[in-house]
Order: structure tokens, then C-alpha cells, then sequence
């Protein structure tokens, strides 16, 4: 989430039963958004959970919410990437959309440094995506590289 420019974006754009589910470990970052929620008139639509985001994919999973969701945007820590692919997989429902952050990394997914870890495992994601039959795939060259992954 950050300091929720694209939570709020989205909140903006769904429709009024619609819900945003916005993942942060850092409550300094949740306390600058939640006033700009609130101003926007948004805050019922966003749903903030306050903890690593993988205890969250799970949990929403273990709530029966698989199959459910539209769109998920990942753009939290890199090296855990493919760990929130594979949840989100399982969240979006046929033809939801998995927006994935980064994946160019500046260029260094072409040719990562042995010691760069997270160049290394954004380079093994893409090409993971890349031969992945449960999703249609287009990588968008914009900024440092945006993913989206269509569920069959
Ligand atoms: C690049 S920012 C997100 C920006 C946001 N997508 C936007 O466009 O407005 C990444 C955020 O992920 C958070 N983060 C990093 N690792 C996380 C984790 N394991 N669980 C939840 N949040 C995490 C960081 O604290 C940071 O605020």
C-alpha cells in the first residue's frame, strides 16, 4: 500500500459494493493514508490490514474468498513475489487480472549479478510466467515494467 496513492485510485474507481483489500507492515504508512481515504470518501470501500502480506493472502483464502477477487496489483517486496502470485492466483476469479510491479527492474533481470538476489528472483518469475498455461500474459515495457497476468 505505501502511502495508498494507488488504494485510493482503485477505492475511486469500484463500484459502491465493491471492496479493496490494501496490504502494509508499516503503520507509519497507514496512518498517512487512512486521512486521504477518508477526505476522498472511500474509507468504507478500503479494507487495510496491518501485517505481512502473505498472512493476509492467506487469510482470505481460509475465508472462503478464493476465485472471488477482480484484479490484484503486487508491488510490495520483491524476493516474495512468486509466493503472492500464487495466492493471488488462487484469489482472482476467471479473467481477473494480476498487475505485478517492477519486473524489469531497472534492466537487471537481463543479466542479474550473482549476488543480487532480488534481480534473480524477478528474472526467474518472468520466465516462470512466460511458459505458465493457467494465464494469458503481457508484459507492458512501461516504467520499470508492469505484468499482467489474465487467470484462464
Ligand atoms: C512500492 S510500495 C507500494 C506502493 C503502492 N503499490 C502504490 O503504488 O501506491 C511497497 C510497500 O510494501 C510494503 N511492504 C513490503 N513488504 C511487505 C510485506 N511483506 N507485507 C506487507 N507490506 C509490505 C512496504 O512497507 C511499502 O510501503
Amino acid at each position: 500500500m505505501y502511502t495508498g496513492y494507488n488504494t485510493l485510485n482503485m477505492a475511486l474507481v469500484v463500484p459502491e459494493s465493491g471492496q479493496v483489500v490494501a496490504c502494509e507492515i508499516d503503520d507509519e504508512y497507514v496512518n498517512i493514508a487512512k486521512p486521504f481515504f477518508k477526505e476522498a470518501g472511500v474509507e468504507d470501500k478500503i479494507n487495510v490490514r496491518l501485517q505481512m502480506c502473505i498472512k493476509t493472502l492467506d487469510e482470505l483464502i481460509a475465508a472462503g474468498e478464493a476465485g472471488t477477487y477482480d484484479f490484484v496489483f503486487i508491488d510490495a517486496d520483491k524476493r516474495n513475489y512468486d509466493r503472492y502470485y500464487e495466492k493471488s492466483l488462487e484469489l482472482v476469479r476467471q479473467g481477473g487480472i494480476i498487475a505485478i510491479d517492477n519486473v524489469l527492474w531497472s534492466g537487471k533481470v537481463v543479466d542479474p549479478a550473482p549476488d543480487d538476489l532480488t534481480s534473480q528472483a524477478l528474472d526467474k518469475l518472468n520466465k516462470k510466467l512466460h511458459t505458465d498455461q493457467r494465464i494469458d500474459l503481457s508484459m507492458l515495457t512501461v516504467g520499470d515494467g508492469l505484468t499482467l497476468a489474465i487467470k484462464r
